[in-house]
């Protein structure tokens, strides 16, 4: 168990206010520091005239420890939060902090490094919201990003995003999001504006980190959130990170992240889902089905029932996943069907039921499955559906709980034909009210529907079966045309096993020739052989060279798992006219950002490389604007605004202000000074 921090400063004494504050002992739950201090003690005090210093005091940290002294209320009003982060905590309706959420925040406002664990939906998020943005605690534009959060999945990302801008949304601090599937362009413009906390997903983190050189130098709190995923899920992140000058890590983490909880803060779940509550009736609004293949057919059965549904898994394009999530927790359908890819960390505070179509091979994914229900102290349903091959996985659950299951009244299959060895997950249209569907090909097929079930009101008939069954495929598979023909032949050659096909030439004939011009040597990974584009005798450089220019440049390799070479960044720059020498000054004063990559190479890419595609009259002014530029427009708006808001006039109404300071507001150099009197 992790060792909580001491509550108290120490006895009593006369000098600095901290120490003089009484031990926690000494004041009653729910009262007045002043009414309840002992007699004799000392008042707290704050420093007299006679301090030595002639700067004007800090009086934020005193009245934090007063603060946290004072209230023993176990509320965020104890934690000894900076007002900007309160009102945002106040404003988003946590009105007490949750278990988790009072452990954990002291311990990391504290400087420690934590790593917790609690049940879904105990609002973990805020445990490293709320100190981040005391300690990050106003925007600098000055300051490469000082904070990192990491998600396994771009929808967890997208939530955390959501959850910054509503509990930061008076800090003013600036975020950047950086995720797989969205346009690399706008997250590069995202970094170049010089966010206070990058949140991002760990593939699209590197590339980017790769692509722009980003030192990441100036991160000072780094959050990994569900830790525990799989270590496939941080690929490469962790190696980054720990090249960065100054980084340590907690001692259990090591490359392969195999043990990466040292000692967590455990809060046993005090309420459990009941695993198995078949036949119990669920009723088809906000139901979350975790579905491996055949999503889409199932999608479009479950439409044809008259049960809207919108669905997320992996492959779908990351703008269709965005809108079909906003959909459901937006009401505009009732079901979502979704992967393992929503088993984590979604939190969709409307959602009564989770059906396990599949049961999860491991009892932790059962367990963030069904989390997605009885968030916040609310109260959900599960339901599983368990095929005779998966009562292994139902047992290890037994185990891995250590509790008893509720198993539900086996339902009545439905009548027809059913062959063997094929799962049987018909039961789970029969109480959503739904045409009993036995999946009839297993994981690998489509679907058929099957007649028989008396929960089938309505629909009998080998007719109706075609029916459906039309309606539903029948409808695609008419449509091929020789287009469509011609494209899934492709497809198909593909996806054929090239083990099974022997090439034309040998697999190391390109090694074999590699001192033939045109050979192929390849640019992919950068060594020789395997590689298309032959490469020709350039008399110049006195080498071979690749015919297209590209095969000398690095690649990196992205999400979707392919090669790339990285000229997006530099397309990027010349597109935007962002002049390297930018880059360079905001590297050199910031000590992190891009930099240019030339360092090491030859002519024609280092210093001397035209920075922008500048016509004939020479270099293009960037477009992209500098701090300066920035923040000179800020305090032109903000004077703007005072204008606007008459405060000319209220000044020269106003006897005590000097009129010197207005006209120096008026002349827009005060007024950023005057803004925040004013405000
Ligand atoms: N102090 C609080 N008071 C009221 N609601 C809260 C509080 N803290 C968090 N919540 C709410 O609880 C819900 C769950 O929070 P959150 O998503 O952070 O849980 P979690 O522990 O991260 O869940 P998971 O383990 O599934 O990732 C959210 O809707 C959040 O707004």
């Amino acid at each position: 168990s992790l060792k909580f921090p001491s509550q108290g400063p120490g006895p009593p004494s006369t000098s600095p206010p901290q120490t003089e504050l009484p031990t926690p002992g000494d004041i009653s739950r729910n009262s007045f520091n002043c009414l309840l201090l002992g007699p004799g003690r000392p008042l707290p005090t704050f420093p007299t005239s006679e301090c030595t210093s002639d700067v004007e005091p800090d009086t934020r940290d005193m009245v934090r420890a007063q603060n946290k002294k004072k209230k023993k209320s176990g509320g965020f009003q104890s934690m000894g939060l900076s007002y900007p982060v309160f009102k945002g905590i106040m404003k988003k309706g946590y009105k007490v902090p949750t278990p988790i959420q009072r452990k954990t925040i002291p311990m990391i406002l504290d400087g420690k490094d934590v790593v917790a664990m609690a049940r879904t939906g105990s609002g973990k998020t805020a445990c490293f919201l709320i100190p981040m943005f005391e300690r990050l605690k106003t925007r600098s534009a000055q300051t490469g990003a000082r904070a990192l959060i990491l998600s396994p999945t771009r929808e967890l990302a997208l939530q955390t995003m959501k959850f910054t801008k509503e509990l930061g949304k008076f800090t003013g601090l600036r975020t950047a999001l950086i995720l797989g599937g969205d346009k690399i362009e706008d997250q590069f413009a995202a970094l170049h504006e010089n966010p206070d906390v990058i949140i991002a997903t760990p593939g699209r983190l590197v590339h980017v980190a790769v692509e722009m050189n980003l030192k990441l130098q100036s991160v000072e709190y780094v959050v990994f959130d569900e830790a525990d995923s799989p270590a496939e899920t941080w690929g490469e992140v962790p190696l980054v990170l720990m090249k960065t000058p100054g980084w340590t890590y907690p001692q259990s983490w090591d490359s392969d992240h195999r043990d990466p909880i040292p000692e967590p803060l455990v809060l046993p779940p005090h309420r459990g889902t009941p695993a198995m509550a078949w036949p119990a009736l669920p009723p088809p609004a906000g139901l979350l089905t975790p579905l491996p293949p055949s999503r889409l057919h199932s999608a479009q059965l479950l439409t044809t029932q008259g049960v809207s549904c919108a669905h997320i898994y992996s492959a779908l394009d990351q703008t269709a996943r965005k809108i079909n999530l906003a959909k459901f927790t937006h009401g505009k359908c009732s079901t979502l069907i979704v992967t393992d890819l929503a088993a984590r960390g979604l939190d969709i505070p409307l959602l009564d039921n989770v059906i396990n179509y599949s049961f999860p091979a491991k009892g932790k994914l059962f367990l963030h499955r069904v989390g997605r229900v009885a968030r916040a102290g609310r109260s959900g349903t599960a339901y599983s559906l368990v095929a005779p091959d998966e009562v292994p996985y139902l047992l290890d659950l037994h185990l891995f709980l250590g509790r008893a299951l509720t198993l539900a009244r086996p339902h009545e299959g439905p009548s027809g034909e059913q062959r063997p060895g094929h799962r049987d997950r018909s039961s789970l249209w029969v109480p959503c009210g739904l045409l009993p569907l036995a999946l009839d090909s297993g994981w690998t097929g489509g679907w058929r529907g099957q007649l028989g079930s008396p929960g089938a009101a309505g629909v009998t008939g080998a007719s109706v079966r075609q029916d459906v069954f039309t309606e539903v495929i029948g409808r695609k598979r008419q449509q091929p045309g020789p287009e469509r023909g011609a494209k899934r032949r492709r497809e198909e050659a593909r996806h054929r096993d090239r083990e099974f096909y022997i090439h034309y030439r040998p697999k190391d004939f390109d090694s074999e020739r590699g001192s033939v011009a045109g050979g192929g040597w390849g640019g992919g990974g950068g060594g020789r052989g395997g590689g298309r584009g032959g490469r020709t005798q350039d008399r110049k450089k006195k080498r071979f060279v690749g015919q297209s220019g590209q095969e000398d440049k690095k690649k990196i390799k992205t999400e979707s798992a392919s090669l790339t070479p990285f000229p997006s960044y530099r397309k990027w720059k010349q597109k935007q006219k962002v002049d390297d020498r930018d880059s360079e000054d905001e590297g050199a004063s910031q000590q992190r950002g891009p930099e240019r990559r030339g360092g090491k190479r030859g002519r024609g890419q280092g210093a001397s490389q035209p920075r922008t595609p500048a016509g004939p009259a020479g270099r293009v002014r960037s477009e992209l604007k500098t701090k300066q530029q920035i923040l000179k427009q800020r305090r032109r708006a903000q004077k703007l605004r005072f204008l606007q808001r008459g405060g000319l006039k209220q000044l020269s109404a106003r006897p005590s202000l000097p009129s010197s300071l207005a006209r120096r507001g008026a002349s827009g150099r005060g007024v950023q000074e005057l803004g925040v009197r004013l405000d």
